[in-house]
């Protein structure tokens, strides 16, 4: 195992290929971190921090962090919770939504959970299925598959399964229903639990910070739009956020520009409010980061 002192460069585990690798990397050049050619290398060096990329598959991340291997990593919850990894979960990060569910064929003979009491359940989470099956008293026969976990059913190797879902398409397309929830998930940024020097701690409240701006900004809008100077008001009343608003004067008498921020949540009725209200040539922009 790498001991403290054998890497001074903050090592970051990234899947290497998969649903999260792109949202992963965009991420991190988002907050700054530039790397350089990562399709082809499985140790990145990031051109302008003491920070290394260690690409490998995404179910070896919690472990990898876990043994102090990579300082942080970028993984699903559901790997990070099937590996009962220990590790510390620094914050989630709103891609890779998807949960682990028990769905049961379209019109096989089971119509619930407990009517899988005695039957064998294919999965690639044998720990987070095996434990609620358990949780609700029922006896299972976990089949552990590492993949296509879909299909066991139409092979006759399983009764339902345990799978990961987001939209169901998948489940649809292999005629089965999802019939209950395990667990939720989304993409995690996960700490060694080992000893850091302060140098890492230091890099680490940064990559935080980064992404807290980053996060904030990408659910934000920069808004900009021009007003006659007695539509003010209401339109401070449109925008709550707006306490003191950046309100300028323009060329032509008794109006006024007026420059604020807005949730992206409410951006679409809050520029037909302003409209109505007066408000003419509303420009909307995208927002880099965001630091309070
Ligand atoms: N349909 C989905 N929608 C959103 N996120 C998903 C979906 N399926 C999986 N995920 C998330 O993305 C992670 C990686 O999924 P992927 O299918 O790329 O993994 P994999 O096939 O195990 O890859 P690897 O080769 O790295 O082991 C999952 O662990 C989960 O957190
Ligand atoms: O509900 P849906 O939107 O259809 O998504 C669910 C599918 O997505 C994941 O697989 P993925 O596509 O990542 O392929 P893999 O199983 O080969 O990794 C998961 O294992 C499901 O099969
Ligand atoms: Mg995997």
């Amino acid at each position: 195992m790498r001991t403290l002192d054998s890497t001074t460069s903050l090592r970051i585990a990234v899947q290497k290929s998969g649903r999260l690798t792109d949202k992963t990397l965009n991420l991190l050049e988002g907050i700054g971190l530039h790397f350089d050619d990562y399709k082809r290398s499985l140790l990145v060096k990031c051109l302008n921090f003491d920070v290394e990329l260690l690409l490998i598959r995404d179910d070896d991340i919690p472990e990898y962090v876990e043994d102090g291997v990579c300082d942080l990593g970028f993984v699903g919850a559901n790997t990070v919770a099937e590996d009962e990894a220990d590790v510390t979960i620094l914050r989630g990060l709103g891609y890779g939504v998807c949960r682990l569910a028990i769905a049961i064929p379209k019109n096989g003979s089971a119509q619930n959970v407990e009517d899988l009491d005695g039957k064998k359940i294919a999965t690639s989470y044998p720990v987070l299925t095996r434990k609620f099956f358990e949780d609700k008293g029922l006896n299972v026969d976990i089949i552990t598959l590492s993949g296509s976990v879909e299909i066991a059913p139409r092979l006759e190797i399983a009764d339902g399964i345990s799978d990961l879902v987001s939209t169901g398409g998948t489940l649809k397309a292999n005629g089965l229903v999802e019939i209950e929830k395990i667990f939720d998930s989304e993409t995690q940024l996960i700490q060694t639990n080992k000893p850091l020097s302060e140098g890492k701690q230091k890099m680490i409240r940064k990559i935080l910070q980064r992404i807290e701006g980053h996060k904030k900004a990408s659910q934000s809008r920069y808004i900009m739009m021009n007003a006659p100077e007695e539509a003010v008001p209401k339109i401070k009343q449109i925008i709550p956020s707006l306490k003191s608003p950046t309100v300028m004067p323009l060329a032509d008498n008794g109006m006024v520009a007026i420059h604020t921020v807005v949730p992206l949540s409410t951006f679409w009725n809050v520029m037909e409010n302003l409209k109505e209200a007066g408000a003419t040539g509303i420009v909307m922009l995208p927002i880099e980061s965001m630091i309070a």
